[in-house]
């Protein structure tokens, strides 16, 4: 008999010691210490492991082979709506992720024509204004926590590069634009998951209606001229068989992509911001290619900072923005010889894939050198990095990503030098995206 045509094992039982909490399950240890829940289950189940979570077992995939066979999805059992909108709430309902099968690839082949290389350029080169209009308020040689800083800048270039500028709202206006999205995000961590007031869900709730009146607002004018902003783009596109967005497709891709954009560039940008702290050679490197080339460089120009480029990757290796990805079973499945029934939660842990010693080299040390072309411990298995996922759901921003992370930080190199305590480890809030609770402190000082 053929290891095919085995019967699928059920799934382990869960051990009673990993049952957790009633009705939350291994949710709060989770939010504790992820990595450590990971590596216990891999050695006390295996690939495909249970879990408790909201009262319900599921199975957690963990290792580049078993997260692999569901990215890949071959017999189209795991679905993404039913997984991310438990997860995140109904407050990104329609974005990309959050659609399935035919008809994500309908859309998704619309939303390619707003990725494309010249598309890219023209972000690129209303990167640099607002990146130099966001940090003209950073004040050197005073303590202050990056991750909110870059947060807010990441804020204001979607703004203006994903909106074009909000030309009829004021700044408290945009400032509740701002807490609507960051209420909408935190609804990752609520407990209550109803519309219930002074709940993260209840502000979540609020939250979206106020992003979808606002960029309702701004839709006539933005399908009446073509400008070179994302939110333009998503109104004019279209396939080659001219197919096109409504205007509610509109509004909730928008939505969509700047939660999607803002709060993951950050976390890469202050993970990097950390380590080059750390490690003064790297920033040297690093600095060395920011100078040798112009203060606006051209995509070609970012592309072309390898230091950086290497760093980035380390970045996103060893503090993943999104640690693990989620999916539903809509039919029984098998991964790695292990039965899932249909209707199942399934999460891939690839922050766990990203520190496993059977692909990488003291997993846990900063070494961008590991993505050299001479070592490419990357290509240790095919999913052995997956910061951006990989299937048909892969990060469909994630060359915008780099260009913006690698902007800032090319601006932050070229202004300032900065020196971050080498044992400094930050206290890590789990509970939606991974961010330092501290705000990961840090001083500039002017080169
Ligand atoms: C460092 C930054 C980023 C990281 C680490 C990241 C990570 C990811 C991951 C892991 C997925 C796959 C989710 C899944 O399989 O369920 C994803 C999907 C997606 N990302 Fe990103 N992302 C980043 C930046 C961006 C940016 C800048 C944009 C838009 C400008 C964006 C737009 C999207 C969209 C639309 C999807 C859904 C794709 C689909 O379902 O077809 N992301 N991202």
């Amino acid at each position: 008999m053929t290891a095919e045509t085995l019967e699928p094992r059920p799934l382990p039982a869960l051990r009673r010691d990993d049952r957790g909490l009633p009705f939350i399950g291994q949710v709060l240890e989770y939010a504790k210490d992820p990595v450590g829940l990971y590596r216990r289950h891999w050695e006390r189940y295996g690939p495909v492991a249970p879990f408790r979570t909201l009262n319900k077992t599921a199975a957690m995939l963990l290792g580049p082979d078993a997260c692999g066979e569901a990215l890949q999805n071959k017999d189209k059992a795991f679905a993404n709506e039913p997984a991310w909108a438990q997860l995140v709430g109904p407050f990104f309902h329609r974005g990309l992720m959050l659609i399935d099968f035919d008809e994500h690839r309908g859309h998704r082949r619309i939303m390619q024509e707003a990725f494309t290389r010249p598309r890219l350029e023209a972000y690129t080169r209303r990167l640099h204004p607002a990146i130099e209009q966001g940090m003209a308020s950073w004040e050197a040689d005073k303590e202050f926590p990056a991750y909110w800083r870059l947060k807010q800048l990441t804020l204001d270039i979607a703004a203006d590069l994903f909106m074009g500028g909000a030309h009829d709202t004021g700044q408290a206006e945009m400032d509740r634009v701002n807490r609507a999205f960051i209420a909408c995000v935190q609804a990752a961590a609520g407990i209550v998951r109803a519309k219930v007031p002074f709940t993260r869900w209840g502000r979540a709730y609020r939250g979206r209606a106020v992003l979808g009146s606002f960029l309702r607002h701004y839709l006539p004018a933005k399908r009446a001229h073509q400008t070179d902003d994302i939110f333009s783009v998503l109104c004019h596109i279209e396939t080659d068989d001219g197919d096109r967005f409504t205007d509610d497709d509109v509004i909730n891709h928008m939505v969509f992509l700047m939660m999607a954009a803002h709060d993951t560039s950050t976390i890469t940008t202050t993970t990097m911001l950390q380590y080059l702290g750390q490690h003064p050679v790297w920033q040297e490197r690093c600095r060395a290619e920011a100078l040798a080339i112009g203060p606006a460089p051209s995509i070609t120009e970012l592309e072309g900072m390898v230091s950086l480029d290497l760093v980035m990757r380390e970045a996103l290796r060893l503090r993943a923005p999104v640690p693990v990805l989620v999916r539903h079973t809509v039919k029984d499945t098998a991964v790695q010889g292990v039965r899932i029934p249909a209707d199942t939660g399934v999460a891939l842990g690839i922050q766990f894939t990203h520190l496993m010693a059977e692909h990488w080299t003291d997993p846990e040390v900063f070494d961008p050198d590991r993505f050299a072309p001479q070592r490419r411990e990357d290509r240790s298995h095919r999913f052995a990095w997956v910061p951006f996922g990989g299937g048909v759901h892969k990060c469909i921003g994630m060359n915008f990503a780099g260009l913006e992370v690698k902007a800032i930080t090319h601006r932050l190199l070229r202004d300032y030098h900065w020196a971050v305590a080498p044992g400094y480890a930050p206290p890590m809030d789990n509970h939606s995206l991974p961010f330092p609770k501290d705000g990961l402190p840090i001083t500039l000082t002017r080169n």
